[in-house]
């Protein structure tokens, strides 16, 4: 199925309005009495109704049946997706660097909540903090099922393959080097033209992803607010038994349905899915000396309660130059507070000379050491500085947290855990010498 051009509306989180049929979007009202083309209308809140405005998320759907239409839920497997995190007696959390090869394409059939496994979470999907981790691989459709998350919103981050994300409120498609954003409850299926996918997930239990704040950098840079695309309304109004599954306090819930979910035919609002190239990212960096924090790299964030720290932040590691003039120009070798999951979507990690592959990750959790491995440490050491480096095949991302990420049970017994990662590291050698200042 090739991908078509699809329609987009422009902008982060502005009040959008679109209607598939002329007229279908009440106009001056949200509740008329009875709606256009005997619609029901109905509002889907993603922030407290008095959150202040600033941070209010809501749209108003107008739909050929209600959401409360389906059968009871069932409770149903959840294969590898896990949402209790934590360092437990029987289960201690490591501070040990980890790092795994890119998970396999599946070679059963497998759709994205089949081919969905949590690598690492922390905080409280009943308290509606922190995050989790996932990894995906899959090579069939999402036919006739419909999944939705009411434990927190998705960021995707696409590594392979074409994937057509078919929601309530437009259809997205993006491939690698683009994000998607599927907010808390947003009903949706996601669809495979080239056959297999694969890729991360952020699921943040937290307040809904935002642009950050630029401060000094003044009022344009990193992501541009208009580079944002939100899909136009399109339904599809098909009368046959269709699988709900919802994302529930942890757990996987089944119910059926007689029609598609997928029949909002107008709506309007700010709480909807967004995609964005991740190439359209405005990277800011030093043109003096020294390398800066990660913070120049943050696309978007999560708040916390606290003012100045995230909950998560999502991070890219895009193409860009190095000017810097006498300095070390990799990441040099730190302990953060914060716990780092690392991905590569694309090319090299310029930390990393080996071992990080593209579709691979890495975990480095609150104070535990890392930074260029010995063969990036030697090379960057000795790099002629008086000229740039042009950094071109890369896109690297993290997803950064204020709390340790609990890796699982599975990620650690996985086989493509690198037991060896360690030893990036030891080859480092002894420069110390007290008599050479
Ligand atoms: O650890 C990493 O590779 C990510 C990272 C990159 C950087 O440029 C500075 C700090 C940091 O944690
Ligand atoms: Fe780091």
């Amino acid at each position: 199925m090739p991908m078509t051009e699809l329609a987009y509306q422009s902008g982060f989180g502005n009040s959008f309005a679109t209607e598939s049929l002329p007229g279908a979007l009440p106009v001056g009202r949200n509740s008329p009495q009875r709606c256009p083309y005997g619609l029901y209308a109905e509002q889907l809140s993603g922030t407290a109704f008095t959150a202040p405005r600033a941070d209010n998320r809501r749209s108003w759907l107008y739909r050929i049946r209600p959401s409360a239409m389906h059968a009871p839920f069932q409770r149903i497997d959840a294969g590898r997706i896990v949402s209790r995190f934590g360092s437990t007696e029987a289960m201690p959390t490591t501070p040990n660097q980890l790092r795994w090869s890119p998970l396999p394409l599946p070679t059963e059939p497998t759709d994205l909540l089949q081919g969905m496994v949590t690598m690492a979470g922390n905080g409280d999907v009943h308290a509606q903090t922190g995050a989790a981790a996932h990894l995906y691989a899959a090579n069939r459709s999402m036919a006739r099922r419909v999944f939705y998350n009411a434990d927190g919103e998705m960021l995707f981050v696409p590594q392979h393959g074409a994937h057509r994300f078919v929601t309530e409120l437009g259809i997205i498609e993006a491939g690698p080097q683009e994000i998607v954003v599927i907010p808390r409850g947003v009903r949706f299926r996601l669809e495979l033209p080239e056959g297999q996918v694969r890729g991360y997930i952020c699921e943040n239990f937290g307040a809904s992803f935002r642009l950050p704040d630029l401060g000094p950098i003044g009022s344009n840079g990193l992501a541009n607010p208009r580079d944002f695309l939100t899909p136009v309304a399109a339904y599809e109004d098909i009368d046959a038994p269709h699988e709900l599954v919802a994302k529930f306090q942890g757990h996987l819930w089944s119910a059926e349905m007689t029609h598609s979910p997928i029949d909002v035919v107008a709506w309007h609002g700010n709480h909807a899915p967004y995609k964005y190239d991740l190439r359209r990212f405005n990277t800011i960096g030093s043109i003096s000396f020294d390398h800066p924090d990660p913070s120049i790299f943050l696309v978007l964030h999560s708040a916390s309660d606290t003012p100045g720290v995230s909950g998560i932040d999502f991070v890219i590691f895009p193409p860009r130059i190095l000017a810097a003039q006498d300095t070390f120009r990799p990441p040099w070798f730190h302990r953060n507070v914060a716990s780092e999951f690392m991905g590569l979507v694309h090319g090299a990690y310029d930390a990393k000379a080996e071992g990080f592959s593209p579709g691979g990750a890495s975990l480095h959790n609150s104070m535990s050491g890392h930074g260029p491995d010995a063969g990036t440490f030697e090379k960057a050491s000795h790099a002629d500085t008086t000229k740039v480096d042009v950094i071109k095949d890369t896109m690297a991302f993290m997803f950064e947290t204020r709390l340790v990420w609990h890796p699982t049970a599975y990620a650690l017994g996985s086989a493509e855990l690198q037991d060896d990662y360690y030893r990036c590291w030891q080859g480092l050698q002894k420069h110390f010498d007290p008599g050479k200042p």
